[in-house]
This record gives structure tokens, sequence and C-alpha cells, in this order.
């Protein structure tokens, strides 16, 4: 696969390290306006960084936008004259719809919408994808392309902005309980490194307890508190604290305002 990422800012930087990290291409082009930052990639043989979007598209087959909301169109506007069936057109934008897409390039060309989160970058992103007619025939490539990094799932389209606050920003959001409960075990005399290694590694096994077995959470919470114990106690307290609460309202906060940014009310 030759493999275009156009826009390589904190996402599509973290793709071309997934991408790398599993070999999943020929050679990568990376591309942004100022280039400079980029100097850390020219280690990698295969990759070729430049500012010339045209040069990436007309050498690429796959070309993956992480540009911003408002850089997109002129860029599609740009380049939407060297766009060939062999292209597969793979959009990270926050926000942007497939009909806004088809709108600049048309729509007889293969479109995927993704919603992949930072992970990518180490081969463990949550990314959610759709397409439009024309590409629902290259869905499956594109799910191929992100199970390589990680794991992906094809949702309708009305569930992206869904996606993006529970897969993109939830990256943020878990960041925050692993550090929360790293602060708790610094406060209980273990030092900020240690307790960092206890947190995220006990984050990872819960993760893969669910994943692994299938079981609901509630399953395996069942198996930690011990009656009268000191987990169902610390648990309460938190619960009594408005945890599951408050993070169900900073989800619906959070999507209260992604809808608000696609309405272009920011
Ligand atoms: N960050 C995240 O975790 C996630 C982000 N997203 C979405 O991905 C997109 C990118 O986000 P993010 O990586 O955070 O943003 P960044 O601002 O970090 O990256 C955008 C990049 O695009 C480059 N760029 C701007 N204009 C052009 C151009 N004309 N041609 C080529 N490159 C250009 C910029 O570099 P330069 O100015 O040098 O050109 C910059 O490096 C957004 O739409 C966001 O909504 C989606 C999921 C997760
Ligand atoms: O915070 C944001 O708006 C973007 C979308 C998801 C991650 N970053």
């Amino acid at each position: 696969m030759k493999i275009a990422i156009i826009g390589a800012g904190n996402l599509g930087l973290s793709i071309a390290k997934g991408i790398l990290n599993s070999k999943g291409s020929n050679y990568i082009y990376l591309t942004k306006r100022n280039t400079a930052e980029l100097y850390n990639f020219e280690q990698y043989g295969n990759v070729i960084i430049t500012s010339d979007n045209r040069e990436a598209v007309k050498k690429s087959t796959i070309l993956i936008f992480a540009v911003q909301p408002s850089q997109l169109e002129a860029i599609l506007v740009d380049i939407k004259d060297l766009l060939k069936t062999k292209h597969v057109i793979i959009s990270t934008i926050t926000g942007f719809s497939i009909a806004k897409i088809e709108s600049i390039i048309g729509a007889k060309h293969h479109i995927i919408r993704s919603m992949p989160n930072t992970a990518i970058s180490v081969g463990k992103s949550m990314t959610c994808v759709c397409s439009n007619e024309k590409g629902k025939g290259k869905i499956n490539l594109a799910k191929a392309i992100f199970n390589r990094m990680g794991h992906s799932m094809e949702v309708p389209e009305e569930q992206m902005q869904a996606a993006t606050v529970i897969c993109a920003s939830g990256i943020a959001f878990w960041m925050r309980l692993i550090r929360a409960t790293t602060q708790g075990a610094i406060q209980l005399g273990f030092d900020a490194t240690e307790a960092q290694e206890l947190a995220m590694h006990t984050c990872n096994g819960a993760a893969s307890l669910l994943i692994e077995t299938g079981n609901h959470p509630e399953e395996e919470i069942d198996k930690v508190t011990t009656p009268k114990g000191c987990t169902i106690q610390g648990l309460n307290e938190m619960e009594h604290q408005g945890l599951s609460s408050s993070l169900i309202q900073g989800i619906v906060a959070s999507f209260e305002k992604i809808s608000r940014i696609r309405e272009g009310q920011l």
C-alpha cells in the first residue's frame, strides 16, 4: 500500500507511527506546510516528507486527511483534479460530513470517514469508520488498515460525533482517571514513578479482563468486592461523590460541544 497522510500533526503523526510500527505500507508520504518539525521521521527510509499535497496524492493510493476542519475544504479543492478510481480517501476530520466531502470532490470516489485516537501510534486505537455509497467496497480495506493498529468498528455516520467523544476525546478522559489514581497512590506512599506504573498497569489489566472474557464490568467488580471489605467501601464513597454521574455528564457535555462545532457555533 502507498499511503499519504495529509496533515502530519498530532493525529497524523500518531497514525504515521502506527503504520511504521506495523510495517503496513511500502512508503508513507507525510505532508504539512512547515515540514521542519518532521525531521525525526527522516530516520525512516520509507518516509517522504513534503509540503506538496499534490505530489503525495499522485504517488499514493490511500489518502488519510488529518488537518483541522477549517483546512480541509481548500486542500480538497486543490487536489480534486488528481483523484482517480485507485484512490481511497480516508478523512479523520471531526464534524466534516461525507456529504460535505462529496460536495467538494464528487460522489464517485471511495470516501471513508474515520475516527481513530492517538493510541494508534502504539497499535491500540479504537477506530470507528463509515463510508459513502461508493466507499462501501473499500470499508473492509479501511478496517484492515485500522485493525493493524488496534480495533475498528463500522458505525452509521450519525454516530460519528458520539464516537469522537467516546474514542478520541476518550483518551484524554482515561488519562485523567489514570492521573487521579496515580495521585491517590502517591498519597498512600508510593513515589510518583511507582504510582503511575501501578495505576496504568491496573487500568490495562481491567480493560484486558473485559476484552478477553467478554464479561460485564459488574461481574468483575463482584469478584473484587469482599463483603465488608475495603473495595466496596472505596467504590461506594466514589459513587456518593458522583464518580459515574460526573463521567456521564462530562461525556454528554463533550457531545453537546461537538454538535455545536458541527453547526459552526464554536
Ligand atoms: N488529536 C486527536 O486526538 C484527534 C484529532 N482528530 C481530528 O484530526 C484532525 C487533526 O487534528 P490534530 O492532529 O489534533 O491537529 P493538528 O493541528 O495537530 O494537525 C493538523 C496538521 O495539519 C497541517 N496542515 C495544515 N494545513 C495544511 C495543508 N494545507 N497541507 C498539509 N498539511 C496541513 C498542520 O501543519 P502546518 O501548519 O505546518 O501545515 C498540522 O500539522 C482534526 O480535524 C481533528 O478534529 C480526530 C481524532 C483524534
Ligand atoms: O478535542 C477535539 O475537539 C478533537 C476531536 C477529538 C479529539 N480532539
